[in-house]
C-alpha cells in the first residue's frame, strides 16, 4: 500500500514537478490478477485499482490500516471501468456492468473482485473512507443514475454528470461518489473551479486516448499548479486546492469526496478574477 501524507499549502507552493507528482499523483492502479492501493492521511481515504484478470482478486485487511478485513472500520465505493464483472460481498455475488457502482458498508468481511471473461476483464477502481456506522450494501447501475447535463461546446466544458453516492442516492458515512464524462469536443472539467476546505477529493481519469494527456489543475487559486497525467491515472485533491483541468481530448473521471460534511452541492466558487 503506497503512502501519501496530508500536505500543507505553503509547502506545496515550493514543490518541484516531481515532487508534485510524488506527493499528488497516483500511477499504475491496474496490474493484473493483484489489488493497488494508495492511503492518504487527506481524510484517511483509501483509494485502488482491482484488476482480477484471470483469477478471482480478493481485498483483505492491512497491517497499514491495523485492520484484520478491510471494512472493519471503513466503507467502500466501487466503480467497475472495465468489461462485465462481479464483486462477492460475504456469499452474496453483485454483477456489475461497465460503469456500475457497488457500495459495501462497514462490516463486510469478504470482498472478491472477479471478471465475467479474461479477454474483455473487469476493473475496480475503488475509494474508501472512515465509517461510524453501517449502510446497507447497495448497487446503482450506471443505466438508471440521474444525469445532469453541465456546460456547453462553446466552453469546451459540454459533460454530463451522474451522482451514485450521494445525500439523495446511494447512502454512505462520509463517501460521496459520481462520474462525469466530457461530450466530444469537450475537454474542461470543473470549470468555473471551487474549492470546498470540508471535504479531500480525488479524480480518477479514464476513456482518455493513450496518446492524450490531461492537463489537472491544482493549488490554491492563487498559486495553480499543473499535473500532466495519462489515462486511468489519479489525482488527490487536498481540501485547500482547486480541482478541475483540461485534456487533449475527451474522457470520463470519478470524483471521491470524503471529510466533515456530505453536501455535494457545497462548494465555494473561485472568481476567475482570484485564480493566479
Ligand atoms: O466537488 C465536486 C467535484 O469536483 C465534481 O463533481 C465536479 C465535476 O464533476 C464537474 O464539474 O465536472
Ligand atoms: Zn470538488
Amino acid at each position: 500500500m503506497d503512502k501519501r501524507y496530508a500536505i500543507h499549502p505553503e509547502h506545496a507552493k515550493t514543490f518541484t514537478t516531481e515532487q508534485l507528482r510524488g506527493q499528488f499523483l497516483v500511477q499504475d492502479l491496474f496490474v493484473p490478477n493483484e489489488v493497488k492501493l494508495c492511503y492518504t492521511l487527506e481524510d484517511r481515504v483509501v483509494i485502488g485499482g482491482i484488476y482480477p484478470v484471470n483469477e478471482p482478486v480478493e481485498l483483505k485487511g492491512y497491517n497499514e490500516i491495523k485492520a484484520d478485513y478491510f471494512l472493519q472500520r471503513r466503507e467502500i465505493g466501487i466503480f467497475n471501468v472495465g468489461g462485465s464483472g462481479s464483486v462477492r460481498v460475504d456469499g452474496e455475488v453483485y454483477a456489475l456492468n461497465p460503469k456500475d457502482c457497488l457500495y459495501v458498508g462497514l462490516g463486510s468481511r469478504e470482498l472478491i473482485f472477479e471478471s465475467d471473461a479474461s479477454e474483455q476483464p473487469a476493473k475496480f477502481y475503488i475509494a474508501s473512507a472512515p465509517a461510524h456506522k453501517t449502510y446497507p450494501t447497495q448497487k446503482q447501475e450506471f443505466k438508471t443514475v440521474p444525469a445532469e447535463e453541465l456546460g456547453s461546446p462553446e466552453t469546451a466544458n459540454s459533460r454530463v454528470l451522474r451522482r451514485y453516492i450521494h445525500e439523495d442516492g446511494i447512502q454512505s458515512c462520509q463517501l460521496v461518489m459520481g462520474m462525469t464524462a466530457l461530450n466530444a469536443g469537450s475537454v474542461w472539467n470543473s470549470m468555473p473551479t471551487h474549492t470546498h476546505d470540508r471535504r479531500m477529493e480525488v479524480y480518477f481519469y479514464f476513456e482518455l486516448d493513450e496518446n492524450a494527456r490531461m492537463f489537472h489543475m491544482m493549488g490554491e487559486p492563487t498559486e495553480t499548479r499543473h499535473i500532466v497525467m495519462k489515462n486511468e491515472e489519479a489525482v488527490i485533491s487536498p481540501p485547500w486546492s482547486i480541482h478541475c483541468g483540461a485534456a487533449t481530448s475527451n474522457y470520463t473521471f470519478i470524483w471521491a469526496m470524503a471529510g466533515e460534511n456530505y453536501t455535494y452541492k457545497d462548494m465555494d466558487a473561485v472568481a476567475m478574477d482570484e485564480l493566479r
